[in-house]
């Protein structure tokens, strides 16, 4: 096919000219636009020729029109997300092309080289590409920075944003080698190239398979990777990935877990629905993410955007893949950070506040859930879709304008109708769609997102935007007054969020709750935040620091641009070797459980329920061994009668007896709420979420379910999901633990039946789903003394309900940080116990430590004992 290639045909240019393609096509300097079209233009050129030429590359000298095309062909794989013409662009050239250009040896330097070494390779491949023809080469040298990371030529200097001068773990991975292999190579038809990828692919990913099964063939065929790679295309596109299991997902976009086949690196994945943007008006939005990702790339603390691609359907972020998911659930499963992990966290999220803000970003929706954590632990900052780029010029804007307001509040407060202040609230105009969003723009739909961006600073403003009301940048709860009252954004809103976090972590829950979002603002500008009982005094004295309406009061707010000073230096965070805090391995996340450990502050929480007698009755000794024995009973005064008769669960109720019981239970208040179930048990207990509890009253049933519900406005509040996983331990006679997958569930008993509730919940599990599913009671009682259990079954499990969290938590398959596994808890007991300081049977009397410790002793030993001896014991 003949095409004209009017640029081609026109250049005259001299090697000059050739130099200012290329570096115009990778800097970025030329317009995408044009170096589209160049790039089109002449890799078609060359390609409608390929088929009348030699191999020989000592060849005529080259005309500065053939070279400008061979630049633009390189130009041509610098294809990037925001320019998708370029990739359309990448078109074939053969080896033929080149030496039917008449390329100088001299001239193409190393290229040439590289193209005979190509030669060699393609001889050895030339079955697979059965055209006889051999395929052409680009050569590193030529095009190492337009083609190594395609994303970034439209950042000035790419190599900055990948370790060793190399943009992108491709390139990284093929200059470890230290082979300077071709880039791009094609065959005479698009076909074979396709199957040539395919094969290859194939070849990778059986190469891939079979070093996740540990097959001794991967490693032999490590050579014949190597061998396939030079045929992969330098451009990124799906086909590049092994898809693995799905992440998560946004509002307009699904992340999944990838390996890149030819370096078989796993990264995180962000396929966004080009529909769903544009339906979403997100466009700006996932501009800015990427421009932020960009900016932080590289910067210890951040999710680093490794490339970017697309195809018709979707936009791809190949991303950083944080192995131990975000930090969220880790609160939720532990319900609050012991005060060391809280240091750490926070310290590092200092870190990473100095880091954004020295380059003028501020994050604007710092929030656990976009608080990543790799495979170390460590955070990894991401979701820079809220993110706002400022200016240093608007920086300094922003804080005289914050003085200003805060002039005008405190004199009029009713000005909040700031139609000209640089604010949050723009429409998005209808024309700011995806720059390479083909065609697709009309999708509109209105209900447009709250959007402001660097981007707006510097593209032209087509028409006047106005400010919208009622929605605002970043999640409700961690959102800064001044974000909601309009007001100019300054890194300040980020140490406001720094606040909310490091009080989630201490406390469990965000400082400003509420049932909707209006509650929650209300919340957020009368900045009523309560600290419960047992807060630690530092870090509440660093929250109120924090969490300071005026932004300018805010702890750090006056400090030195990107360091943050005055917080490093807050009591709360003595002990912090900043500089190498990211080198540390951060603490193991243990639960911060004021009231069920050895506090002064909660002597309350120790204290025995008032119907307990001292000493150890028979009933108590029958509770605590009768759990050893497995013998299931609901509580209640004759509860150790039936103890003893271990024939049969006391659950495991026939259909007549279920219907009686239904019938029954109708007269009680609670029926409703057990969707005709049998409720087995039932009874009030303070149900904690870090330091907060609340009083519900928790339903057992034969469902089996475990429902709370709150006794004031009789509404249920939930259920703890029940699954074989399920586990529960005793603390003390009060306090029990249920664990599930995703969440410990922390409740007390004021009544000090906490042992009936093991009892009972064991007693359903193991009706349900058989006696291997069921942690074992004395498991936990020997856990609750904090006395080591010998038995090692019991030890098994007791480690499985372990409350050092990380693997449980994290979809990885990789091991937990070491120091904070259960197997590390079980190497050295003491440290952890010092760590976790949970349990152990503290009575504010004499009497009741004689009960306290005999109870333990009991159990401990039942612990220790084999199922023959403790029943032994039990008779006895
Ligand atoms: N690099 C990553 N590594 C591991 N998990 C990730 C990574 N990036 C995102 N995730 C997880 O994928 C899920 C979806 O992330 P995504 O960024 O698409 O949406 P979001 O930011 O949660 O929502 P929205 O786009 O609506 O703001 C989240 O649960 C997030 O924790």
């Amino acid at each position: 096919m003949e095409v004209v290639c009017p640029i081609a045909m026109q250049n005259n240019g001299t090697q000059q000219q050739q130099q200012s393609v290329e570096t115009s096509a990778t800097t970025g300097g030329q317009s995408p636009a044009t170096c589209v079209s160049i790039a089109t233009a002449a890799a078609v050129v060359v390609a409608s020729s390929s088929s009348n030429n030699s191999n020989n590359i000592e060849t005529p000298p080259t005309t500065p029109q053939q070279q400008s095309n061979i630049a633009a062909v390189a130009a041509a794989t610098t294809a990037t997300m925001p320019a998708m013409p370029k990739e359309k662009a990448t078109t074939a050239v053969s080896f033929n092309n080149f030496a039917e250009l008449g390329l100088k040896k001299e001239r193409l330097g190393v290229m040439a080289t590289t193209m005979t070494r190509m030669q060699k390779q393609q001889q050895q491949q030339q079955q697979t590409c059965g055209c006889g023809a051999a395929s052409a080469v680009t050569t590193t040298t030529t095009t190492s920075t337009t083609t190594e990371n395609n994303n970034n030529s439209r950042y000035g200097n790419s190599n900055r944003y990948l370790p060793n001068g190399h943009t992108s773990p491709l390139a990284a991975a093929l200059a470890s080698n230290s082979s300077p292999l071709p880039i791009y190579t094609m065959c005479c038809s698009q076909q074979e190239l396709h199957q040539q990828q395919l094969r290859a692919q194939s070849q990778n990913t059986k190469l891939y398979i079979d070093a996740m099964m540990g097959s001794p063939s991967s490693s032999r065929n490590t050579s014949a990777a190597t061998a396939v790679e030079p045929l992969t295309p330098p451009k990124k596109s799906a086909d590049d990935y092994i898809f693995g299991r799905y992440i998560g997902e946004g509002s307009f976009s699904m992340v999944y877990l990838a390996v890149d086949v030819h370096t078989r690196r796993e990264y995180a994945i962000k396929v966004c629905e080009k529909r769903l943007i544009l339906r979403e008006r997100k466009q700006d939005y996932i501009k800015r993410e990427r421009e932020v990702m960009h900016m932080m790339t590289n910067v210890p603390g951040f999710v680093n955007l490794s490339c970017t691609f697309q195809d018709q359907r979707s936009l791809y972020f190949v991303m950083t893949y944080a192995k131990k998911g975000d930090l969220l659930p880790y609160i939720n499963k532990v319900g609050s950070f012991d005060v060391a992990c809280t240091r750490h966290y926070a310290a590092e999220l200092v870190l990473a506040c100095e880091q954004m803000h020295r380059r003028n970003v501020v994050h604007r929706d710092l929030k656990p859930e976009n608080i990543l954590l790799d495979e170390d632990m460590h955070m990894l900052i991401a979701d820079f879709g809220s993110a706002k780029v400022m200016t240093p010029k608007e920086r300094t804007e922003a804080a005289s304008q914050l003085s200003d307001r805060g002039r005008r509040r405190r004199s009029a407060r009713s000005s909040d109708d700031d139609e000209d202040s640089e604010d949050l609230y723009y429409d998005l105009d209808d024309q700011d769609d995806l720059d390479d969003v083909d065609g697709e723009s009309n999708d509109d739909v209105d209900g447009g997102d709250e959007v402001d961006s660097a981007y707006h600073s510097c593209m032209p403003r087509r028409r006047q935007r106005r400010p919208r009301r009622g929605s605002f940048v970043g999640t409700a709860q961690y959102v800064s007054p001044e974000v909601l009252q309009n007001g100019p954004i300054t890194p300040a809103a980020d140490l406001w969020a720094l606040g909310c976090i490091v009080y989630q972590m201490i406390s469990g829950l965000p400082p400003f709750r509420g049932s909707n979002d209006y509650v929650i603002f209300k919340e957020i500008l009368s900045c009523g935040v309560d600290f419960p009982q047992g807060f630690d005094k530092d870090a509440e004295d660093l929250v109120k620091c924090l969490l300071k309406v005026d932004p300018r009061e805010r702890l750090g707010a006056q400090d030195e641009f990107g360091y943050y000073e005055s917080i490093r230096s807050h009591p709360f965070f003595a002990g912090i070797q900043w500089r190498t805090l990211r080198q540390q391995t951060p603490p193991p996340i243990y639960p911060y459980l004021p009231g069920v450990c050895k506090d002064e502050d909660f002597p309350s929480s120790f204290s025995v329920p008032g119907d307990l007698e001292p000493g150890l009755d028979e009933r108590q000794i029958t509770r605590l061994l009768g759990m050893e024995l497995g013998v299931g009973s609901v509580g209640g005064s004759d509860s150790a009668a039936q103890k003893t008769a271990k024939t049969k669960n006391s659950f495991d109720l026939s259909d007549a007896e279920k219907m009686q019981r239904r019938q029954a239970q109708k007269t009680d208040k609670w029926h409703v709420f057990a969707d005709d179930e049998v409720i087995l048990k039932k009874g009030f207990v303070n149900k904690r979420k870090g330091l907060f509890a609340r009083k519900r009253m928790l339903l057992l049933t034969t469902g089996p379910r475990l429902i709370y519900i709150d006794p004031v406005q009789m509404i249920k509040k939930g259920e703890i999901p029940w699954s074989p996983e399920l586990r529960v331990e005793a603390k003390n006679f009060k306090i029990f633990f249920v664990y599930t997958p995703n969440r410990t569930y922390y409740l007390d008993d004021p009544e000090g039946y906490a042992l009936d509730w093991v009892e009972a919940i064991e007693n359903m599990s193991k009706l349900s789903y058989g006696s291997a599913a069921t942690a074992t009671s004395a498991s936990a009682s020997a856990s609750a003394s904090s006395l080591p259990a010998t038995s090692s079954s019991n030890r098994s499990n007791s480690s499985s309900s372990s409350l050092a969290i990380v693997a449980s938590i994290a979809n990885s398959n990789s091991s937990a940080s070491s120091n904070c596994s259960p197997t590390a808890r079980r190497n050295s007991p003491a440290a952890c116990r010092q760590q976790m300081p949970l349990g152990s049977l503290t009575a504010p009397t004499a009497a009741s430590t004689t009960t306290a410790t005999l109870a333990v002793t009991s159990a401990s030993a039942a612990a220790a004992a084999t199922t023959t001896h403790a029943k032994k014991t039990a008779s006895n």
